[in-house]
C-alpha cells in the first residue's frame, strides 16, 4: 500500500513526461490509475481503456584470476578471458563447455550436493570443496538427475536460444539524464558519452531533439551532439518526436535516429501529445525523410507490459504497435517495459506475440528495474532469441521522485550477468565501471548498479589487505 501511495504521488509530481498545465487534482483522482503493487498478471491483460484524452498524466578449467572473477567472467576450461573484450575465443563451444555453470553442474553431479559449500565471490557461484566422498554420494546418483544425459538436456535446454553475442544499446546520457532533477552540465554529458564509448559499447544514446518545453534536462542536444558527432568507435543514435526535430538533429550531425510510439493510448498522448495512430503519421514523415538521407530509424514501443494509467496492456496491442514501425521502415524495435512491471510471466507472452509479427533479430527490448525484475526479464529474452538490449549507466533514469520507481537496468548489472553466462558483448566492465563512477560522482549520489556497488567494496576491501 505505501508503495503504491508512493508510486502513484511520484507519477503525479514527476517532470517526465509531464506538462506543467496538468490538472493534478484530476490525475489524482482518475479511477483508471493502476494498482502497481502486485506484478501485472496475464489474468490482469485488459483491453485498452479510454480516459480523457486532453490530460496527459505525468510518468515521470582455467581457474579465474582474481581480475576475471571480480568481473563476473565466467570460467571456460582452457580459456584465458579477461574481459569480454579481451576473449577472443570464438563462441562455436556452444554445444560444448560454454558455460561455467554447465561445468559446475557436472561438478556436483559428481558429488554430493549437500556436502559442497560454495563461495559467492559476486558472480556464479564456485564450488570449493573438493573432497568427493562417497559417505556422501547420495543413492539417488544414479538416478535420471544425474544422468549425464538427462544434465545435458537440461542446460541445453536453459542455454537454447541465448545468443553468442548480444549488443548493448546504451541509453543512460538520453533516457538516464532526461530524468535528472537537476541539469547536467553539456561538458559532462560529452565527457560521459566519450568514456562509455571507450568502453567498447557499440551504441550510445546521446540525447533527444524535443521540445524544450518538454525536456529541459535536453535543450542542449545540439551542442552536445556536434561535440560527439565524429567520436568513433560507436553510433550515436538521438530520439526524435517529429520532423522538426528530425531535421534538427540531422543539422547537428546525426546519423542514426529513433522515434517512440507507445503501446497505450494514454501514454502516447501524455508523452507525445497525439494518439497512437496519429505518431505512426508522424514517424513515417520521419521515416520517410531519414530514408532519403540513409539514416536509420529505430521504433520504440512504450509501455509494453504495464502503463501507468491504463494497467496492463494486452501482448496483441503490443505486436500492433511493434508491427506499424517495422512495416513503416524502422529497422529495430525496442520493446520498452516503461514502469518496470514486467515478471517473466508477462514479458513471454508479450514478446510471443511480438515474435509473431516481427523478426526476432529485429527486436531489442528495454527494461525498467523498478520492481527488480530487469534481469530476470532479460534473461528470458535472450532464451527467446532476442540479442539485443537496452540499458543505462549506473542504473540512472526513471522518476527522480518516485522512491520505489527506479530507473533502466544499469549497464554494469547487465553486463556482469553476460560475462557470467559467457555471452560476449565487446564491453570491458572495468571502464564502464569508471564511466559509472564518473556520472555518479557529478550527480552526487550512489550507483543504481549493483554491480559497481560490490565491485567498489571488493576493491576497497583488497585495497586494505
Ligand atoms: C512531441 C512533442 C514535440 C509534441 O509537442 P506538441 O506540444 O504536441 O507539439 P507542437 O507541434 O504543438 O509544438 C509545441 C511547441 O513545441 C515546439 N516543438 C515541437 N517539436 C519540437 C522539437 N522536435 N524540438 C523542439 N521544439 C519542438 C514547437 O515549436 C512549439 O513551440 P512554441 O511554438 O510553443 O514555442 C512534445 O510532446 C515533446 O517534445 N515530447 C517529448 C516527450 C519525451 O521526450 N519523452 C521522453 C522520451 S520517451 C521515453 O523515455 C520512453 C523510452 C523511449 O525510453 C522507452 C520506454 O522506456 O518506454
Amino acid at each position: 500500500m505505501l508503495i503504491r501511495k508512493v508510486i502513484q504521488k511520484s507519477v503525479l509530481q514527476s517532470t517526465y513526461f509531464c506538462r506543467a498545465s496538468i490538472p493534478v487534482p484530476l490525475l489524482a483522482s482518475s479511477s483508471k490509475m493502476s494498482s502497481l503493487e502486485e506484478p501485472v498478471g496475464l489474468d490482469k491483460l485488459s483491453s485498452l481503456s479510454t480516459i480523457d484524452q486532453r490530460h496527459r498524466f505525468s510518468l515521470s578449467a582455467c581457474r579465474p584470476r582474481d581480475e576475471d572473477r571480480r568481473m563476473g567472467n565466467s570460467w571456460i576450461e582452457g580459456r584465458s578471458c579477461s574481459s569480454a573484450n579481451g576473449c577472443d575465443e570464438d563462441f562455436e563451444g556452444y554445444g560444448r563447455e560454454a558455460f561455467s555453470w554447465r561445468r559446475q553442474m557436472r561438478d556436483i553431479s559428481q558429488c554430493d550436493i549437500s556436502s559442497r559449500r560454495t563461495l559467492s565471490i559476486g558472480r556464479n557461484h564456485v564450488v570449493y570443496d573438493t573432497a568427493c566422498d562417497p559417505r556422501y554420494l547420495p543413492d539417488h546418483q544414479n538416478s535420471t538427475y544425474c544422468h549425464e544425459e538427462s544434465r545435458r538436456d537440461i542446460t541445453s535446454k536453459f542455454s537454447r536460444g541465448v545468443p553468442k553475442f548480444v549488443k548493448i544499446v546504451e541509453v543512460g546520457p538520453r533516457d538516464g539524464l532526461q530524468n535528472e532533477k537537476n541539469i547536467v552540465p553539456t561538458s559532462v554529458k560529452v565527457e560521459l558519452i566519450h568514456r562509455l564509448v571507450s568502453s567498447g559499447l557499440p551504441v550510445v544514446e546521446t540525447t533527444s531533439f524535443v521540445s524544450p518545453k518538454w525536456v529541459p534536462q535536453l535543450a542542449d542536444a545540439k551542442d552536445v551532439m556536434e561535440a560527439v558527432k565524429n567520436l568513433e568507435g560507436a553510433r550515436l543514435p538521438v530520439l526524435t518526436a517529429n520532423l522538426k526535430g528530425f531535421e534538427a538533429a540531422v543539422v547537428a550531425g546525426a546519423k542514426e535516429v529513433a522515434v517512440f510510439a507507445a503501446a497505450s493510448e494514454s501514454f502516447s498522448k501524455s508523452n507525445i501529445n497525439c494518439s497512437i495512430e496519429e505518431s505512426f503519421n508522424r514517424y513515417r514523415a520521419v521515416v520517410d525523410a531519414a530514408k532519403k538521407l540513409s539514416i536509420p530509424v529505430r521504433g520504440y514501443v512504450s509501455c509494453v507490459v504495464g502503463c501507468p494509467v491504463e494497467g496492463a496492456i494486452p501482448p496483441s496491442q503490443v505486436a500492433y504497435v511493434a508491427k506499424e514501425l517495422y512495416d513503416m521502415g524502422c529497422f529495430e524495435i525496442s520493446l520498452g517495459d516503461t514502469i518496470g512491471v514486467g515478471t517473466p510471466g508477462t514479458v513471454l507472452p508479450m514478446l510471443e506475440a511480438v515474435m509473431a509479427v516481427v523478426p526476432v533479430e529485429k527486436l531489442a527490448i528495454h527494461f525498467h528495474d523498478t520492481y527488480g525484475q530487469a534481469l530476470p526479464n532479460i534473461l528470458v529474452s535472450l532464451q527467446m532469441g532476442i540479442s539485443t538490449l537496452d540499458s543505462s549507466i549506473a542504473g540512472l533514469g526513471g522518476c527522480p521522485y518516485a522512491k520505489g520507481a527506479s530507473g533502466n537496468v544499469a549497464t554494469e548489472d547487465v553486463v556482469y550477468m553476460l560475462n557470467g553466462l559467457g555471452v560476449k558483448t565487446n564491453v570491458d566492465l572495468s571502464k564502464l565501471l569508471l564511466a559509472g563512477e564518473f556520472i555518479c560522482k557529478h550527480l552526487g549520489r550512489a550507483s543504481g548498479s549493483k554491480t559497481a556497488i560490490a565491485l567498489s567494496r571488493v576493491t576497497a576491501d583488497a585495497s586494505k589487505i
